[in-house]
Order: C-alpha cells, then sequence, then structure tokens
C-alpha cells in the first residue's frame, strides 16, 4: 500500500460536496497536522481481507449466507478493555452458532466495532438549564460531559480513534484465531444461557439439536479447522470523511483504493444524500459498503444508489440495511425489494430493527422495546417470504454486558429498570441475554420458513 491516496488516485472529490454531519474543527491546523500524522500510519484492514469480505457477502446477496453484523452503538475511548472486548464477542459467536444450525448456511460475522466512534446527531446542539453546547457526536469528536472543554471537537481524538481502533482489532485478531471461538466452547455457553435465563426452556430443542448435531460430527471423527476459528470482519459508519480520507490507500496488488481504517463500511441515514459528500467518498474505494435506508427511501433513490454504487452489479458490493420501524417494514419494504430485484441488482437485504423503533422513556431515557425489535425482524421476513427473496441478515446495536438500556426480552426489562445500568454513549442497545433471545427467535424464524 502507498500512502496518501489524495496524491495518487483520488477520492478527493468528496470535498467539493455538501457534508452533512462534519465537526466543526474551531483550530484547523490542528486537524491538518492530525491528517498528515494519520497519512503516515499502517493500515488497520488489508485490502485482501476486504476482498474476502466482498465474496462473503457476495453468498449473502445471492441466498447461500446470512449476516450477523452487531456491536456497540458507539464506542468509548474508557471501554477499550479485555472484558468488554471479550463480551462482545462471545455474544456475537454465541448468537452466531444459533444462526448457523438454524439458517444452515454460513454466517458472516461483522461487528460495528474496532472504528465505530462517530455519530450523527438529529440535533447540533444541546441545552440543558438554559445552557447550550454542542451535541455529543461520539468519542472521536468530542466528549459525552456537558462543558464547553468536553464538547469542543478535538482532532487529537482521530488519533485516539485510530490507536483505540488498532488496539482492539488486535484483541479480536487474537480472539477470534487463538482457541476462545472453538465452537464446542460457544455452545457451552449456549447451553449455560439456555438453562439459567428466564426463557431458556423454549430454546431447550433447538439447543439440545445443535448438541446432537456436534455430538454426531465428533463421533464421525471430523473436527475441521472451522471449530476452533472464525473468520470475523469490522465495521463502522463511514462518517468522517477526514478520517476516512487519511486512511484511504492504493493498494499495491490491484491499484484500487481501500479506507484500511475498516474491512466494511456504511453511509447512514442521514447522510445518504445523492449529491453529498459520502456516497462520492465512498463510490471511490473497494471495501464492501453499507447504506442504510430509512423509511422515506424512495425506489429512484435506492436504485441510483445502486447505479453510483455498485455499477458492475457485483454481488457483496452493497448491502442495504434497512432501518424502517416495526410499524412500517411491512409497507415499506416490499416495493423496494421488488423493484430492485426486477432492476437485476443482487444487492444483500439486511435489516436493522434498532433505529426506527426507538422513543423517550418518562424517565427520559432514549429506549427500545425488544417486542418491536423482534416484530421488525419479523417483518422483514415476512416481506423477503412473499417476494421470494433472500433476508440476508440482521445489523444489530448491542452488547456483552447486563446493561438495562431496551425493555422487555425473556429477563424482561421495565421502563422503571433503565436507570439501574444505562451506561450506552448514544443509543440504547440489547444487552447479552436480549441479544442470545434474539439470535433464538430469529433461528425460528428461520426454521419456520
Ligand atoms: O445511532 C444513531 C444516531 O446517531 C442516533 O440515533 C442519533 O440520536 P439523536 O436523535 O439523539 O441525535
Ligand atoms: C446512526 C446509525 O444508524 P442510522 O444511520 O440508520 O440512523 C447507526 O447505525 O449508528
Amino acid at each position: 500500500m502507498t500512502v496518501n491516496a489524495e496524491s495518487s488516485i483520488s477520492v478527493a472529490g468528496w470535498r467539493d460536496l455538501p457534508a452533512a454531519q462534519q465537526p466543526d474543527y474551531p483550530d484547523q491546523d490542528a486537524l491538518r497536522g492530525v491528517i498528515e500524522d494519520l497519512q503516515g500510519y499502517p493500515p488497520l484492514v488489508f485490502a485482501g481481507e476486504c476482498d474476502q469480505l466482498r465474496e462473503r457477502l457476495g453468498a449473502v446477496a445471492r441466498g447461500e449466507a446470512f449476516l450477523l453484523q452487531g456491536g456497540d452503538c458507539a464506542e468509548a475511548f474508557d471501554q477499550v478493555g479485555a472484558d468488554q472486548i471479550r463480551a462482545k464477542l462471545k455474544t456475537l459467536l454465541q448468537m452466531s452458532a444459533v444462526l448457523t444450525y438454524a439458517a444452515s448456511v454460513p454466517v458472516v460475522k461483522v461487528g460495528r466495532i474496532a472504528g465505530q466512534y462517530s455519530k450523527p446527531r438529529s440535533k447540533p446542539v444541546e441545552t440543558r438549564d438554559g445552557v447550550t453546547l454542542p451535541s455529543y457526536r461520539g468519542d472521536s469528536v468530542n466528549g459525552p460531559e456537558f462543558t464547553a472543554e468536553a464538547r469542543t471537537p478535538d482532532p487529537e481524538r482521530l488519533r485516539r480513534m485510530y490507536h483505540a481502533s488498532a488496539a482492539t482489532l488486535n484483541l479480536v485478531r487474537g480472539f477470534t484465531t487463538g482457541g476462545y471461538a472453538d465452537l464446542r466452547q460457544v455452545h457451552a455457553w449456549n447451553q449455560d444461557f439456555v438453562r439459567t435465563s428466564a426463557s431458556g426452556q423454549r430454546y431447550e430443542v433447538l439447543a439440545r439439536e445443535i448438541d446432537r448435531a456436534l455430538s454426531f460430527m465428533q463421533a464421525c471423527g471430523a473436527d475441521p479447522a472451522e471449530f476452533h476459528s472464525v473468520e470475523f470482519y469490522a465495521s463502522h459508519e463511514a462518517l468522517l470523511l477526514d478520517y476516512e480520507a487519511a486512511l484511504t490507500r492504493v493498494d499495491s496488488r490491484s491499484g484500487k483504493l481501500y479506507d484500511v481504517s475498516g474491512h466494511m463500511v456504511w453511509v447512514g441515514e442521514r447522510t445518504r444524500q445523492l449529491d453529498g459528500a459520502h456516497i462520492e467518498f465512498v463510490s471511490g474505494i473497494r471495501n464492501p459498503l453499507g447504506v442504510k435506508l430509512g423509511p422515506s427511501t424512495t425506489v429512484e433513490e435506492a436504485l441510483t444508489l445502486i447505479d453510483r454504487l455498485d455499477p458492475e452489479r457485483e454481488p457483496g458490493r452493497l448491502t442495504f440495511i434497512t432501518r424502517m420501524g416495526a410499524d412500517r417494514i411491512r409497507d415499506r419494504l416490499p416495493d423496494l425489494v421488488e423493484k430492485v430485484t426486477a432492476s437485476g441488482a443482487q444487492v444483500a437485504w439486511v435489516c436493522d430493527p434498532m433505529h426506527g423503533n426507538t422513543f423517550e422513556a418518562a424517565s427520559g431515557h432514549k429506549t427500545r422495546r425488544f417486542d418491536d425489535v423482534l416484530d421488525e425482524v419479523k417483518g422483514f421476513f415476512e416481506v423477503h417470504h412473499g417476494l421470494g427473496t433472500h433476508p440476508g441478515g440482521i445489523h444489530v446495536e448491542l452488547t456483552g454486558d447486563d446493561v438495562t438500556e431496551c425493555v422487555g426480552g425473556g429477563n424482561e426489562i421495565f421502563v422503571d429498570d433503565l436507570h439501574q445500568r444505562y451506561e450506552t454513549a448514544c443509543d440504547p442497545r440489547l444487552n447479552r441475554s436480549q441479544s442470545l433471545d434474539l439470535a433464538f427467535l430469529v433461528a425460528e424464524m428461520y426454521r419456520a420458513q
């Protein structure tokens, strides 16, 4: 890889276009200094890994695999610890084991991890007791504390994001290849969950079937390498374009540009304007791309996004992550899927059942109901079943910790419990038990089809 893509093949076109949701840095010289440094830092991921993920997502688009994408709403610098990273990974591995069995296809595992530090916000400022300050935009931009100092965008935080992402990826690579992800161990954790969770009985049949399948494999002497390590990829929202551009490099093998800040990047619902900087930027990189599609998305927008981002119609290049809301998915999704499919494009369709289902509880906590999350996934499966298309996966905000941020689930959390462990830096996440509930329930849906 050569450094600084902007001096060779260009991704610089985005600079002439309006870029939504960018921080207003008071010190532009400091920003330039950090960006120059970042341009010289080593890649966090390799182009070949991005290509491999694109191939895996190609299988999702063709209906031969399922995508499990999940992790924090917003990673935080003070949460880059072994325990937190291990707990997230453990939860994703447990979910993936259940889904693999139920779907009988490979599950492509992608974390919202090692780079998910930047948040688009509905409002640029926040007012408390008559004091107005810039909104918190993620640890890569400013601090969550409500003081003028913390809320002032600081470019040094971009450097911290790079180092936090590198440390996280390093540990994730160790965990996923160094024995921690052994399928028998993951299955034992799931059995433990089934035994101890309030809703566990419901999942006993499935857990027993998985147990028998594993025992059968063992009796046959089958012990494939895939049982002992997993492929795991990192993704985040490509929001801060100065950072993403600084980490965009020319791949020496192909001469093409890759954003080496993560394997997959996505463009969010608030920044996917067709004439905006974000779509222009990602159109120039070879990473597999996601685009979030909310309930206002028109068929024309979806088709234009395909023309811009996947002109070669390459399965795996583009994933549409729909986030309609439980009450709208059955209305809004069918037309999009039908017309996109009729156009001949082979995108992967993935359901984010979180972002269309947020509401504010009387206590002031932003929350989501587990039942709405589940209902949106159900609607997603129903729509695809009705059209004969592939429900390609789920994209979920979750943590491995026992937080109390979303209400409902097997070990029911009530609105009055929210204050107990409400720790998210931005939006509410499913906790470990709710995440596993979701995996078992999605597995049941898959089998019902
Ligand atoms: O995670 C997504 C967005 O950043 C988040 O939903 C925005 O939340 P806000 O409406 O509180 O700004
Ligand atoms: C901001 C996010 O989602 P959306 O763009 O769908 O609102 C997110 O996934 O963090």
